[in-house]
């Protein structure tokens, strides 16, 4: 649950808040002073603060409240007059400003936005310690999980580029802990104490990810009220996480060329250059040297990117880390939930090691979820399982064993006949088969269970275990229509 600490002379405004957020822990104070309290007691996760309080400036209390945690995203809410204040306590660390009377449909996101951030500065990714021989499921922190010699060759890459002040690229199907990585480059870097910023460059339209990244000044479009700062500026010598690089339009990929090249850029509508020296992590699940031959990657930009890369392995080719993850998560959700679970039934651990595992760790984490819920002994059996784990897994586990070389799930559990497929792309000559045969499993996947939801992306996200945005993404790079009225039979 996020914690929300409001700062606002007004008590109606900060009733409304607290309404307009009945999932958060919402802290209500009334003056500069008692928020600084409330924010030494217990750090919030997100701070707003409205910039003329009875007792002190917004400034000064936005300057002693980042000095204490300068991690905690604060944004400030201020009418238009001081808006210049807003904007100057941005570039010295506040997240955002926001201008009054409050509009819900803008604060909603952003409050999401600011959680999202301080979970992904202050959660630690950590790197497992070899010298210990049982894995403590600490959940203040995010421990990566997996002793395979790729991951091994993860960790030290880690270790190698963290203090480096050198640009990383992350390359791994969704859901193989692209994310985590680029926060463990962060926490282990000399950048560490400085502000990580991340933005998902396939879940935004391209005027919109252009204000973002290198801001705008008030008029220059139309609905340009007020000035913004971009991340590029607001991470100056801190860090920037561009997430889904691989889904960027042209224009965009020549911008961050030119930002990786000389350090500098204008704001939307802006003459004013401006240097950054934010420190790069990109990350994608597509194939970019693919994408470079389909000349929709620029590839100057890629060898700029590519100055030091890390490539996360399929969850499906982690061997044994399968189950020691699956054993992780149980462990940790159950003590989350506090249910007393004693492990795995052989069973279960042969289904879960034979199934392909397309959604990766976040497929297992949720998988590992629903099987601690639908439990009701202390040992997870295989019908504990999400029902296509249980039916894939099983099958490969039982052709496997009769000593079938199969990968992938057959044409009897998928409805296509993915073996024929993949002859008749070798037989084409084709280079990007996995690609091209990830993309129609999918495709059929999405399709399914879109028509389940009857369309609703956010219901079909649920049951998929990816986020929304990530559906979305997949969605539109497929082609497949995200109307909800589209027919997905
Ligand atoms: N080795 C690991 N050990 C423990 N947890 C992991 C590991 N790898 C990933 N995770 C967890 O799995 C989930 C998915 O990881 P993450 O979001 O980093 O993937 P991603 O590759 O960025 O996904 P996407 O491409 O969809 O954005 C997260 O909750 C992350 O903490």
């Amino acid at each position: 649950m996020t914690n929300l600490l409001v700062i606002d002379d007004e008590p109606l405004i900060l009733e409304s808040i607290e309404m307009a957020f009945p999932d958060h822990e919402v802290t209500k104070c009334l003056t500069a002073e008692k928020g600084i309290d409330a924010f030494l007691q217990s750090t919030p996760d997100v701070v707003l603060c409205d910039i003329r309080l009875p007792d002190m400036s917004g400034m000064e209390t936005f300057e002693k409240l980042h000095r204490i945690d300068p991690k905690v995203p604060i944004i400030l809410m201020t009418g238009r007059g001081t808006a210049g204040t807003a904007i100057e306590a941005m570039q010295r660390g506040a997240f955002e400003y926001l201008l009054k009377p409050l509009d819900p449909e803008t604060l909603i996101p952003l409050i999401e936005d600011a959680a999202e951030t301080s979970r992904m500065t202050r959660v630690r990714a950590v790197v497992p310690d070899a010298s210990l021989d049982e894995v403590p499921t600490d959940s203040e922190n995010d421990l990566l999980i997996g002793n395979c010699p790729a991951m091994q060759e993860v960790y030290r890459s880690i270790g190698r580029v963290a203090r480096q002040n050198v640009t990383a690229l992350i390359l791994g199907e969704s859901g193989t802990g692209k994310e985590v990585i680029a926060r463990a480059i962060y926490q282990y870097s000399e950048r560490s104490a400085g502000r990580f910023l991340a933005i998902n460059c396939a879940a935004i339209p391209e005027n919109l990810l252009e204000s973002e990244l290198f801001g705008h000044e008030k008029g220059s479009f139309t609905g340009a009220d007020r000035k913004k700062v971009g991340k590029f500026e607001l991470c100056n010598e801190g860090t920037l996480f561009l997430d889904e690089i691989g889904d960027m339009t042209p224009l965009m990929q020549t911008k961050i060329l030119r930002v990786l090249q000389d350090q500098t850029f204008e704001r939307v509508g802006g003459t004013e250059t401006i240097r950054t020296n934010a420190r790069i992590i990109a990350a994608t699940n597509r194939n970019l040297e693919q994408a470079i031959e389909d000349k929709e990657f620029r590839s100057d930009l890629f060898y700029r990117l590519n100055v030091y890369t890390i490539n996360l392995p399929p969850l499906r080719e982690r061997g044994d880390d399968i189950a020691l993850l699956a054993s992780y998560f149980l462990k940790r959700f159950a003590k989350e939930i506090d249910k007393q679970i004693d492990g795995f039934a052989a069973e279960a651990v042969d289904v879960i090691s034979g199934y392909s595992w397309p959604g990766n760790v976040r497929e297992l984490q949720s998988a590992m979820k629903h099987a601690l819920l639908e439990a009701t002994g202390p040992v997870i059996v295989p019908a504990y399982l999400p029902d296509s784990v249980r039916e894939c897994g099983s099958r490969t586990r039982e052709s496997l064993d009769s000593g079938a070389d199969q990968s992938l799930p057959s044409s009897a559990t998928t409805g296509l006949d993915f073996a024929a497929l993949t002859r008749k792309r070798l037989a084409s000559g084709s280079n990007d088969i996995h690609r091209e045969l990830v993309n129609i499993a999918e495709k059929e996947i999405f399709a399914e269970v879109l028509k389940y939801t009857d369309g609703n992306l956010t219901q079909a996200a649920k049951r998929l275990g990816i986020t929304r945005t990530t559906l979305r993404s997949r969605l539109e790079s497929l082609g497949m229509s995200l109307d909800k009225s589209a027919s997905y039979s």
